[in-house]
């Protein structure tokens, strides 16, 4: 399963994460965030990470030549569209930018966003379905309903957000397969500042997890 987290703004952090099992990393590029972080300080970060981390930009409503802009300056591998972007807006950032991984954002307010999630099947490598908050983007730990979700089996892969914790994580992976989870507030002290015993904390139970399965 692919572990990412998100809202990293320090070079240290960063690196630790990936040590403790993170197999991606996010970096807010969403202005308004407190968690945003410059191309430079991306690029800073990227410099000590290993090769084979997934680092994606996470931006919302913003043109396709500003995110091929800081994907080109920093190195980021994919990027995460968390605002109202378009099928059509996906293809033309795929045209500019083809080799990066295109995760689509749904802030899921009700059953009815999750058939919205059919129009971009095929315009995008990965959905991530993220709480609907209304007046916070994300990075809310706002709990999404995992009871809508447990239907849910898009042809892409996709990811579980919102609310997740090194508390709740056991239960979700219990009442749903995603391919990938994505935790971002739960894991800091404060906006930006990853709190590495919660982190720990996360993956331990991750691991808890699996073996139990194995185990049955
Ligand atoms: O984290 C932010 O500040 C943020 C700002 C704008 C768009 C997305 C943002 N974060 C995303 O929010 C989800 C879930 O966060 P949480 O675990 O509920 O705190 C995650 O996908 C982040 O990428």
């Amino acid at each position: 399963m692919r572990i990412k987290i998100c809202g990293i703004t320090q070079p240290d952090q960063g690196y630790a994460i990936t040590q403790l099992g993170a197999t991606m990393l996010g970096f807010i590029c969403v202005r308004a965030s407190p968690r945003y972080v410059t191309s430079e300080q991306i690029s800073r970060i990227l410099e000590i990470l290993p090769n084979s981390i997934q680092t994606i930009g996470v931006f919302a409503n913003v043109s396709v030549e500003e995110i091929y802009q800081t994907v080109t300056e920093t190195g980021l591998t994919g990027v995460q569209l968390h605002g109202d972007e378009s099928p059509d807006f996906c293809d033309r950032l795929r045209q500019i930018l083809p080799n990066i991984e295109l995760i689509k954002a749904l802030r899921i307010k009700s059953p009815a966003t999750l058939i919205q999630a059919q129009n971009y099947f095929n315009h995008i490598d990965s959905l991530l379905l993220d709480a609907y908050h209304p007046q916070q983007l994300g990075g809310t730990g706002q709990r999404l309903d995992w009871q809508i979700l447990k239907p849910f089996s898009p042809p892409c892969s996709w990811f579980l957000a919102g609310g997740l914790t090194p508390d709740n994580i056991g239960e979700a992976l219990q009442q749903l397969k995603p391919d990938g989870i994505d935790l971002s507030s739960s894991l800091e002290r404060s906006p930006g500042d990853k709190d590495l015993a919660k982190v720990n904390q996360l993956f331990q139970t991750i691991s808890a997890f699996f073996s139990e399965l194995k185990t049955h």
